[in-house]
């Protein structure tokens, strides 16, 4: 069966939407269409080395052919700008890092959200601390202005690592973050997958957005809230599952695919409805 036809939609959603025909009326605003992409677990497989990974074959021709269909690409992600940048090298991608404290338009100028820059080196100090106090088992991402403290090969830790992350947030006024095996500590300041999504879809009529973690959440809720505001704005929000996070993603998602790996797939079959276009 070909993957728009596996494209799942939730059970008992009213009028839902199938993927041949949100993909037709994408086709139709092609020009004011946004897609917007997760990294990990959506656009890459999870591996227990962050370092390590690289996207799911496939992901980069679907990706860069998408780019000519459609006004814009945009990856959201919590990784560091440079490194979405090492993995999509030549591809014409808007990239928003650190959950959109970082933000790339043009290739090789990255900016930063001017209120996250004072929290550089508490972070450096954190992820020192966070190195010397935590058990071994857990690997410290430092994101230069935010910590990952990942316990995928020590789940039984997870509460451990909790209460350290809440202790240092509490103490230094920080949010913390939970994804799939991961608590991140991150600046206190108003921006996160969603205020980088409601501002990016500003001036488009349609927005598309693949995710798979709790972190996503807050990018499917500004499709909510535009289209709650605006009928005829189209927004899709696409689940890729996983038996970490997925129930509460694919409870918040019109479509659902099995895993990153079904994700080339989708898009293969995407691009033969959305023809391509001459960009300006
Ligand atoms: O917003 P995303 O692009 O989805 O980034 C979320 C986190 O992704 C990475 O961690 C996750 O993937 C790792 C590699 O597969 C995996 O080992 C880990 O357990 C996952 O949580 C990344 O390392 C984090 O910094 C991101 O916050």
């Amino acid at each position: 069966m070909p993957p728009l036809d596996t494209a799942q939609e939730p059970s008992g959603q009213q009028a839902p939407l199938s993927p041949t025909a949100a993909l037709k009326a994408t086709a139709e605003r092609a020009d004011n269409c946004v897609f917007f992409f997760d990294f990990d677990g959506t656009l890459a497989p999870i591996q227990d080395d962050p370092n390590a990974v690289q996207v799911t074959p496939g992901v980069l021709e679907a990706i860069s052919e998408l780019a000519a269909r459609v006004r814009r690409v945009s990856l959201v992600s919590a990784r560091p700008v440079d490194f979405l940048r090492s993995r999509f090298p030549d591809v014409p991608l808007t990239l928003h890092g650190l959950y959109g404290l970082e933000s790339q338009y043009v290739p090789g100028k990255t900016i930063t959200y001017p209120p996250a820059l004072p929290f550089a080196d508490l972070m450096t100090e954190l992820a020192r601390r966070a190195e010397r106090e935590l058990p071994d088992e857990v690997l410290v991402e430092f994101k230069r202005l935010s910590v990952a403290l990942h316990y995928r090969s020590a789940p039984e830790l997870r509460d451990a690592v909790h209460a350290w992350a809440q202790d240092q947030a509490s103490r230094h006024g920080l949010r913390e973050q939970e994804g799939r095996m991961v608590i991140e500590l991150k600046p206190s300041v108003q921006r996160d997958k969603g205020s980088v999504v409601a501002e990016e879809i500003e001036d488009f009529s349609c927005a598309w957005y693949f995710g798979d973690d709790l972190g996503d959440l807050a990018a499917f809720r500004a499709l909510a809230v535009r289209e709650a505001a605006d009928p005829n704005f189209l927004g899709v929000r696409v689940a890729v599952r996983n038996p970490e996070t997925g129930a509460e993603v694919a409870a918040a998602a019109d479509l659902h695919l099995e895993g990153p790996a079904a994700v080339p797939a989708f898009l293969r079959e995407a691009l033969t409805l959305l023809p391509r276009r001459d960009k300006p």
